[in-house]
């Protein structure tokens, strides 16, 4: 369904490369159908069609133009002047994808006009490995099957909830920015070990196959969290056996 379209992405910072990556390792889109553009990088640009063989475009107008899926992937403060610029060079049988924080399809469709199709997602940085876990919903013009392809297309870069549009700013406190969580848990867990004499070495191998045995673990039990964690804590018993002495 999505081999023969042509991706856009307006926007070319870590999201879109995240998302590039995962589209051309699992062969979902041919390299040469993904064009990626952005505002002034041209470095960037370079990188990307040097990296991944994908087309880059420094005409924003011309990139989106081309696209049959253009996917918005700069900050949310920038979207109102991005789609602003471009709003001219859409065509009425594109579908808009978003992946920006906290940005209603509502707005986007009024950006665009036309009643335009939108679909609205949520994915995380660990699309770079293929194992992001992304939420999307669509807006008032997307059809089943638009969201559909969208579905296709993230799956390409982890798992994809569909949940209605309500949800997804919950969804972005929860996935989106989950990984910001367990980095910052990993860091002060790094910090801990070496105080307690590992090495910076040692406490990173350690903590990285503790995360993701964990990881694994959910993945594959019925236990619920408690049971999990109650389960580590058999300690908690000793000082009540240790005052019998
Ligand atoms: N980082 C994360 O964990 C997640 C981010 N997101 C969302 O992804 C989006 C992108 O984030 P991220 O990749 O981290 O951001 P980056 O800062 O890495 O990238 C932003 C990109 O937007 C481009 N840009 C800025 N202004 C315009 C414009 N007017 N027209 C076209 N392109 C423009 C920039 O181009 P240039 O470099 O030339 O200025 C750059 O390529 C955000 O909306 C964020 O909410 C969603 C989920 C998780
Ligand atoms: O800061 C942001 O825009 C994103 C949203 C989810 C995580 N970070």
């Amino acid at each position: 369904m999505l081999q023969n379209k042509k991706i856009t992405f307006l926007g070319a910072g870590s999201m879109a490369e995240a998302i590039i990556g995962g589209l051309i390792s699992e062969q979902v889109v041919a390299p040469e159908n993904i064009i990626a553009t952005n505002l002034s990088d041209h470095e960037k640009l370079h990188y990307l069609k040097k990296t991944y063989d994908i087309q880059t475009e420094s005409d924003r107008m011309k990139a989106v133009h081309e696209g049959d899926i253009v996917i918005f992937a700069m900050k949310p403060k920038h979207v109102k002047e991005a789609i602003e610029a471009i709003q001219s060079s859409t065509r009425p049988d594109q579908l808009f994808v978003s992946v920006l924080a906290g940005i209603p399809t509502l707005y986007i469709e009024d950006l665009l006009g036309s009643q335009a199709s939108v679909v609205r997602t949520m994915p995380n940085t660990s699309a770079k490995v293929g194992a992001s876990a992304t939420a999307i919903s669509k807006g008032s013009y997307a059809t089943n099957e638009q969201l559909k392809e969208v579905e296709q297309l993230f799956a390409a870069v982890g798992t994809v909830t569909i949940v209605t549009e309500d949800k997804l700013d919950a969804v972005t406190g929860l996935a989106g920015s989950g990984p910001a969580y367990f980095y910052y848990l990993i860091e002060a867990m790094e910090q801990a070990a070496q105080d307690a004499g590992l090495t910076k070495e040692e406490a990173s191998e350690l903590i990285t196959q503790t995360v993701v045995g964990v990881g694994k673990r959910l993945q594959t039990t019925s236990k619920t969290s408690k049971e999990l964690y109650t389960e580590v804590m058999s300690l908690m018993e000793q000082p009540k056996r240790a005052s019998m002495f």
